[in-house]
């Protein structure tokens, strides 16, 4: 039984994750990271692609002094099990995800990554291997859930959330819309990827709330499991 997949990401009112640069922008706003640290915080793992660990060179800890004692009153780790999908083991050894913070860490490879780079990263974070070219995200979410994973948040980027939905694998997406234009025709979107071409493969939403926050909107959708997923 896999575990509960989510996805939270922010947006431009035009729909980017990042601009052509794809480097680390804020779009959402206070109200909107502070909700995003709870969300984390409740959560029993989060993952994101080597894409975005290269670009953000994110730590993915938990924030608010109140959140992180929730977690130590359940007996948790200040942070949720942090997880790199990274085919090709490109993870900087000295990313902020490996050393800020304290808590689990899991970097995902396929077969193809070179034996030094995985031996340069294992003194850091545990390493799952599997996949041919790219890492197979079935095989390590069945894995996460022997982890004890239950729920698992997904930060991107788009390439990433693009498999999960290829896949199958997402529950839930919360997209937070910012007051905000970036353009640019190759700027990242939510889901990138080769992308779906006939209607009647397009995953369905179905829209569980949608309110303001902060200048922009967060609405949050259930994928609606139809008989291919
Ligand atoms: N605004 C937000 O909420 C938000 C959140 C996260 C990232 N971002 C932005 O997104 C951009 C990064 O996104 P991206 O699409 O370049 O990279 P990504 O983070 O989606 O990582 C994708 C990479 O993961 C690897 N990978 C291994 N196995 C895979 C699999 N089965 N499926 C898919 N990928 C697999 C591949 O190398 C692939 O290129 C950055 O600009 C970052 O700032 C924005
Ligand atoms: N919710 C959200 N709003 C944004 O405006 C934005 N740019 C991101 N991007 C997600 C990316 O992964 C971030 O870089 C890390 O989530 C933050 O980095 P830290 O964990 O604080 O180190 N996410």
């Amino acid at each position: 039984m896999r575990p509960f997949v989510f996805v939270n990401l922010a947006m431009s009112a035009d729909g980017k994750l990042s601009t052509i640069e794809r480097r680390q922008i804020k779009i959402s706003g206070n109200d909107d990271f502070s909700r995003v640290d709870m969300i984390k915080s409740d959560a029993d793992a989060i993952m994101v692609g080597i894409g975005t660990v290269l670009a953000d060179n994110p730590s993915l800890t938990v924030k608010s002094p109140d959140n992180i004692a929730k977690r130590k009153n359940k007996g948790l780790d200040q942070n949720p099990l942090r997880i790199v999908i990274d085919s090709n083991a490109k993870t900087p050894p000295d990313a902020d995800i490996l050393h800020k913070g304290e808590g689990p860490r899991i970097i995902a490879v396929s077969d193809k990554a070179p034996q030094e780079k995985i031996e340069a990263l294992n003194e850091y974070a545990d390493i799952f291997v599997g996949g041919e070219e790219k890492v197979d995200l079935e095989t390590l979410m069945e894995a996460l859930s022997e982890y004890g994973v239950k729920t698992l948040m997904v930060e991107g980027g788009g390439t990433l959330i693009w498999s999960l939905f290829k896949s199958g694998l997402v529950d839930e997406i919360y997209t937070c819309v910012g007051n905000c234009i970036i353009g640019g025709e190759n700027a990242p979107t939510p889901v990138d990827g080769e992308g779906f071409i006939k209607e009647d493969e397009f995953p369905k939403l179905e829209l569980l709330s949608l309110k303001k926050i902060d200048d922009g909107a967060l609405m949050r959708w259930k994928v609606v499991k139809d008989k291919k997923h």
